[in-house]
């Protein structure tokens, strides 16, 4: 884990334009998609960031061929992969390792993975999707921290989740797209992610039928063809850039973004006050001559507005007029930045699983810790608001999902730098 931090000397309002990478949550799914096919797949706008290096590494360690074509391009070829026990190592350090899980019995019918890693934000079991192997067939054991799974053979199963988890519908799929017969997903997540997933699958010869509604059919199929498949933009990343340009009342344009995928964060912004123009494909957040005022935000599952995006909307709400009030629906410990926030200037309380955050002062810069993945977005956005120098530190968190964040700021016009430790 790197030591290095980010410097930010505050307070320069963002100006240019911006693009979008291809979505973490997207990549992270993709990739491990991939160990189902029986031919190689070309993808295009896979993000820069650890949690797609290491699901490589990992794809390598099984025994596939990673190639990188161009910048955030790569062909993988599945074929020489064998069913590696994955008790430990780099299925640590992300959460979405447990793709793993869905891949691995989807091909070999049998796996070994360590339990995810990734932000703690509260527990975040995987009951949901352990439910739903083991209607398709398989059984499953947790064995001194690592999930086993083995199957016979795999049939398909109508499973209802009891949450509409992300992570166990996609891990369904994975499981279910070459398992004999029909699959019924029924309270699926509906995010844009799974919809993506689904379309790599389908393009490869799958039948998935439903993703993007609560309710996914999958009619399991013997083989998985090779494709071209480009990743859909990063909603999360876009909000945070929209969040941060609104925060330093910049005038900032973000190009490769589906803007149907931020409809909630932009009814916020808006809400609130901050000027922004939409296409389909961009959105630019404009210069405003009054101030902002206090919005209240309930994270929930899409078309919600989302939980990845509350923390850094958190940040922009202290320098609101009024009190505003953040509630997280899906975690119950999503506010680790809080403290942080609050060396800074910011007036906030936590209760349960609302942050009550009233008008402060302006934010003034402070030595702060990210703690997990979003709330160092929040932090980085506080340094950019605030009055002097602002360091971040335990930055690995958000080079898990930002890629070129240092670069992609300074493009426009903020005033920071990753010092080496
Ligand atoms: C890699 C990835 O895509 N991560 C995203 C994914 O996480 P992840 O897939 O982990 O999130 P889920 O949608 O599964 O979790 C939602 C809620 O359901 C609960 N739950 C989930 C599964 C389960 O088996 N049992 C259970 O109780 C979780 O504890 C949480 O409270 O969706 C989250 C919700 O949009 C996002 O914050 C994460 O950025
Ligand atoms: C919570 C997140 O990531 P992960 O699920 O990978 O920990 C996130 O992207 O905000």
């Amino acid at each position: 884990m790197t030591k290095d931090v980010f410097s930010i000397r505050g307070g320069i309002p963002l100006k240019g334009q911006l693009t979008i990478d291809g979505s973490k949550n997207s990549a992270v799914a993709l990739i491990p998609a991939l160990i189902l096919g029986d031919e190689p797949v070309v993808l295009k706008d896979v993000p820069n960031i650890a949690d797609t290096k290491t699901l490589f590494a990992i794809l390598r360690e099984l025994g596939g061929i990673v190639t990188q074509l161009s910048a955030g391009v790569f062909e993988i070829d599945p074929r020489p992969m064998v069913a590696m026990p994955l008790p430990e190592g780099n299925v640590k350090k992300l959460r979405a390792s447990y793709y793993l899980m869905g891949a691995m019995l989807g091909r070999f019918h049998e796996a070994v993975v360590g339990l995810p890693g990734g932000c703690y934000l509260g527990p975040r079991p995987i009951d949901q999707h352990v439910k739903g192997f083991e209607a398709l067939g398989a059984r499953v054991t947790n064995e001194q921290g690592a999930i086993y799974l083995r199957a016979e053979h795999l049939e398909g199963a109508r499973i209802y989740l009891d949450t509409a988890s992300v992570g166990a519908t996609i891990n369904l799929m994975l499981a279910a797209v070459k398992a004999d017969g029909q699959t019924v997903i029924e309270n699926a997540a509906m995010e844009p992610e799974i919809v993506d997933v689904a379309s790599l699958l389908n393009q490869m010869g799958g039948r998935i039928i439903g993703a993007g509604t609560n309710r996914i059919r999958i009619i399991g199929v013997p083989r998985l063809h090779g494709c071209e498949h480009t990743v859909i933009p990063d909603r999360i990343e876009a909000g945070t850039y929209l969040i941060m340009a609104a925060a330093t009342n910049g005038d900032v344009r973000l190009n490769n973004v589906i803007a149907e995928h931020l409809e909630p964060v932009v009814a916020k912004l808006r809400e609130s006050g901050v000027q922004i123009e939409r296409g389909e494909d961009f959105i630019s957040v404009h210069p405003r001559k009054a101030p902002l005022k206090a919005v209240d935000i309930q994270a929930m599952a899409y078309p919600g507005f989302p939980t990845d995006l509350q923390q850094p909307f958190l940040t922009l709400l202290t320098q609101v007029e009024g009190t505003a009030l953040v509630t997280d629906t899906i975690y119950s410990a999503r506010f680790k930045q809080v403290d942080e926030l609050k060396r800074m200037g910011a007036v906030i309380n936590v209760e349960g699983r609302t942050a009550i955050v009233r008008s402060s002062q302006r934010l003034s810069g402070a030595i702060v810790t990210a703690s997990d993945l979003r709330a160092g977005a929040a932090l980085v956005t506080a340094g950019l608001m605030a009055d002097g120098v602002t360091v971040v530190q335990e930055i690995a968190h958000i080079e898990r999902g930002y890629a070129h964040i240092v670069e992609k700021l300074s493009g426009l016009g903020a005033d920071i730098e990753r010092i080496p430790f």
